[in-house]
């Protein structure tokens, strides 16, 4: 297993190592270890989610505000998505930015999302089935958001708009200049 930090060093992407044979294979999808080696602080996951979506659906941005703050650890099942982590720590150095990734089926690559951060994915495949970890448990009242198409942002979601399914309430998220003090950035993403 290899574990990368990204442009915003704080996100992780994961390369686990599939072992193949005439059976199948094999893989170890999560190493506590590895990841808090790699995270320099520990993470205890406490809730595993799932959803199925089809090609265009955009699920997000979402965070949870804290102290319902949640870190996730996600991964495709089936087909493909584009995965996106944008920082919201006031005071970040990368406040805005974002980091796009790639994770599918085939690779079995998974991205680690720290608090801090709102998180949303694209479906590229006909369909995806899509899983995760997180450190917190759901809160609906701590249930935020923030504009997928938020200009401040910058994203690219590879599909045309026309094609983007998006809940009512992901269609009318604020922008960031409209979300507060949501989090504040202490040199770390353990808010
Ligand atoms: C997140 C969540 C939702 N729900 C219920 C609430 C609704 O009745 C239904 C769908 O919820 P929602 O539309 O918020 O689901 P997504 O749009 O997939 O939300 C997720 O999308 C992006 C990708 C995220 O990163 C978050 O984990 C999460 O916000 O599931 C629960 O019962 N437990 C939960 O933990």
């Amino acid at each position: 297993m290899q574990l990368i930090p990204q442009a915003i060093p704080d996100v992780v992407l994961i390369e686990p190592k599939v072992h193949g044979d005439a059976r199948g294979y094999f893989v170890e999808t999560f190493r506590k270890d590895r990841l808090e080696q790699a995270l320099g602080y520990p993470v205890s996951f406490c809730q595993d989610n799932e959803s199925f979506s089809s090609r265009g659906v955009l699920r997000g941005l979402h965070f949870q505000l804290p102290p319902h703050a949640q870190a996730k650890l996600v991964r495709v099942l089936d087909g493909e998505v584009l995965d996106v982590a944008v920082d919201i720590r006031q005071g970040s150095p990368t406040f805005g930015q974002h980091v796009a990734v790639r994770l599918d089926a085939q690779s079995k690559r998974q991205l680690f999302v720290p608090r801090g951060f709102a998180h949303g994915f694209v479906v590229l495949s006909e369909t995806a089935r899509f899983a995760y970890k997180v450190d917190n448990y759901y809160s609906p009242e701590s249930d935020r958001g923030l504009a997928f198409d938020d200009p401040a942002l910058g994203i690219d979601w590879l599909l045309p708009s026309e094609q983007l399914l998006l809940s009512a309430k992901d269609q009318q998220q604020p922008l960031l200049s409209q979300l507060g003090e949501a989090f504040v950035y202490q040199g770390g993403t353990h808010d």
